[in-house]
Order: structure tokens, then sequence, then C-alpha cells
């Protein structure tokens, strides 16, 4: 959780991103260059979030529903295809390259896989100091203090500098990837997937560690997961993405108690163990997720939802998010019949 959880409420966001879009093109598919038909992959399509200073906002929704491509882009690691992204109120999509480098510091990533990002080449005092050298931080003894220190702060020891990632275990590895991401001394950090691919014992490990860094040096964080219970500890709010677009974002609270959006609700009814905060029916989603190269039309969600009406698929767009009371929103003007409908759907 946050050091506090109204810090920056009445500021101006740390991060914000308004009419967001990434669209990849296939042309890049030896295929469609023969075919000579690019499509367009709508990962992101148009999202508008804030994270406030010191806040951690969980964003799940199942695999390929765009969550990764959000958070990359919101780094500019990938270049939007639509939209602004505000860092302390600056536009990152304005600026030029030269420009970018200096807020790059601010804004690092955790990656899901601490066995694939982690270049087994290296030191672990090479991978955690690069971005030192990077940014010109620190040299000679104080860069090899520096790295030492962060080795400490993330739970490992001083004397693991000099060793390779292979001689690691999955937690101490994402702890590795958590002080690479820690050296520059940032103010956001994207974690996607952190724990993921980690042992179910080693996960609460991590998600401690987070909080602990959180508290201790003011972070905010976007918190990627596909699973509901892993953002429930760690998140402030919640936003749901399904098929390129958030159809639900609230408090941590509001989005375990009704009203849901249909795919929040799938979503919470999946947990596997009971959860304490969730009192409903079980809904089992059928499916995948659609093409988001062809997404359904209308409301995206309508092919899999247990309580779709007629017109669901005929809107020209999809339903917007509509405020229903506190910080919480539903893109789904059903959302007051869903708690009946859906209680009969799974009778
Ligand atoms: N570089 C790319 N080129 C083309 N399509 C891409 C690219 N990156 C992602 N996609 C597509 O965009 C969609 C969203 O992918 P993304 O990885 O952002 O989803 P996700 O929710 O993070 O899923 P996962 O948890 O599996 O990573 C998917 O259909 C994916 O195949």
């Amino acid at each position: 959780m946050s050091v506090d959880n109204d810090a920056g409420a009445d500021d101006e966001p740390l991060v914000k991103i308004e009419g967001l879009k990434k669209h990849y093109s296939t042309d890049e598919g030896l295929l469609d260059r023969i075919i000579g038909d690019p499509q367009s992959v709508k990962a992101v399509d148009g999202v508008d979030l804030e994270i406030a200073e010191g806040e951690t906002l969980g964003l799940v929704g199942e695999s390929g529903c765009g969550k990764s491509s959000l958070g990359r882009t919101m780094l500019g690691l990938e270049e939007p295809t639509d939209g602004s992204v505000y860092y302390d109120g600056v536009d990152l999509t304005e600026l030029s390259s030269s420009e970018l480098r200096d807020y790059r510091k601010d804004l690092q990533f955790v990656f899901q896989n601490p066995f694939a990002s982690l270049n087994p080449r290296l030191t672990v005092s090479d991978i955690v100091g690069e971005a030192l050298d990077v940014h010109g931080l620190a040299e000679g003894g104080e860069r090899e203090e520096r790295v030492e220190e962060l080795l400490e702060t993330v739970g490992l020891q001083s004397s693991h500098a000099s060793r390779y990632p292979h001689e690691f275990s999955g937690g101490q590895r994402q702890r590795i990837g958590i002080a690479r991401a820690l050296a520059v001394d940032p103010e956001f950090i994207v974690c996607d997937e952190p724990v993921s691919a980690l042992d179910v014992s080693v996960q609460a490990q991590i998600l401690n560690l987070l909080e602990d860094l959180q508290e201790e040096f003011g972070l905010s964080y976007l918190f990627i997961a596909h699973d509901l219970s892993v953002v429930e500890h760690i998140a402030d709010r919640i936003a749901v993405m399904y098929l390129g677009e958030i159809v639900e974002v609230g408090t941590t609270e509001e989005i375990f108690s009704p009203p849901y959006h249909p795919y929040t609700r799938a979503l919470l009814s999946a947990i596997p163990e009971p959860d304490p905060l969730w009192e409903g029916d079980r809904i089992i989603l059928e499916g995948t997720v659609p093409s988001p190269i062809n997404p359904p039309s209308g409301c995206k969600f309508h092919t899999r939802c247990p309580i779709a009406h007629d017109e669901c698929a005929e809107w020209n767009d999809h339903p917007d998010l509509e405020a229903v009371g506190g910080q919480h929103s539903i893109a789904c003007p059903f959302h007051e019949e869903i708690e009946d409908e859906v209680d009969a759907a799974a009778d």
C-alpha cells in the first residue's frame, strides 16, 4: 500500500495518460509482406488513467488484453499511436529522444521473467550498475559502493555483486531486477507481472519488498497482473482491462464490492481460493480474448458476457466509463442490473 492513501489526491497526478493508443502493424511478418495487406493490432485502444504520487495502481486482465503494451507505451519504450502520457505535468510524447532521456531515469520497468530479463554474461555489479553508467551517476569506488548498497536494500548481500545471474534463485533474480530499477532513484515503476514467474512461496516476499521500497522511497507503481488476488494486497486502486480498453476502475475495496462490470465479476469469481471480500456466485469465462485485429463491435466483451443485451453489439463504439460513486467507474450501462441478472444466470 502507499505511504499515504490520500497522497497527491488534491494535486496533479504524478502520471496521467489520455486517449492512449498503441496499434501494432502486422506488416513485419513475412506472410503479410507477401500478401501486402498489413493489419492493425489494437493492443491499447484509447485509455485514460491517473496515478498519484505514492500510489499503486493495479492493472488486471487476461493474457493478451494489452497490459504490457500499455505499461511499455507509458514509459516511452514503445511509441504511442495516439494520445498523451503526462509525467509531472509534462507530455512525454511531445519530447525529442534526447529530452526524453532526462526523464527515463525517473521511470523504470521491472520485468515479468527474472530468468530472461538478466543478461547471463554480466555480473550482478554490471547489471545493477549499468544504469548508473548510462546516466553518469557514479563511477569507480562510488559506483561499487552504490551497487552494494542497492543489493542490501533489496535483501541481497553486497558480496553477491561479483556473481552471475545463474547462481541465484528466481526470487533472488527478481530482487536483482528490482535493484537495477532502483539504481537511478526513480519516481515511478511499471512492475509487469513481477511475481507470476515465481514460486508461490516466494511471491509474498517480493510483494512485501515492493511495498517496503514504496514506503522507503515514496515510489508510485503501475502493477500489472492477470490475477486479481495478486493486486488485491498491493494496490490502492485497480483498473480492469479488456481488449485494449479499461472497463472498470476504482479503489481496491470498490472493485471487490458490487456493482461490477460483468468482466470484473468473472475475473473475481475465477480466484481459486474463496476470497473473504467476495460473496458472489462463480461465473466461468468461456473462450479466450478475441483477436485485437478485428475486435467485436460495440462493447468488446459482449461475445463472452453472461448478461449481454442485443444492443451491446450494435453500439457504434464501446460504452464509456460511467461514475457509479466514490472513485468507482464502470463501462457498462447495465451495471445496475448486473447483480440480479448474473445471479440468475449462474443458477
Ligand atoms: N510487437 C508487437 N507486434 C504485434 N503485436 C503485438 C506486439 N506486442 C504485443 N502484440 C499483441 O498485442 C496484444 C496485447 O499484447 P500484450 O502483451 O500487451 O498483452 P498482455 O495483456 O500484457 O498479455 P500477456 O500477459 O500475455 O503479456 C496481443 O494480441 C499481442 O499479440
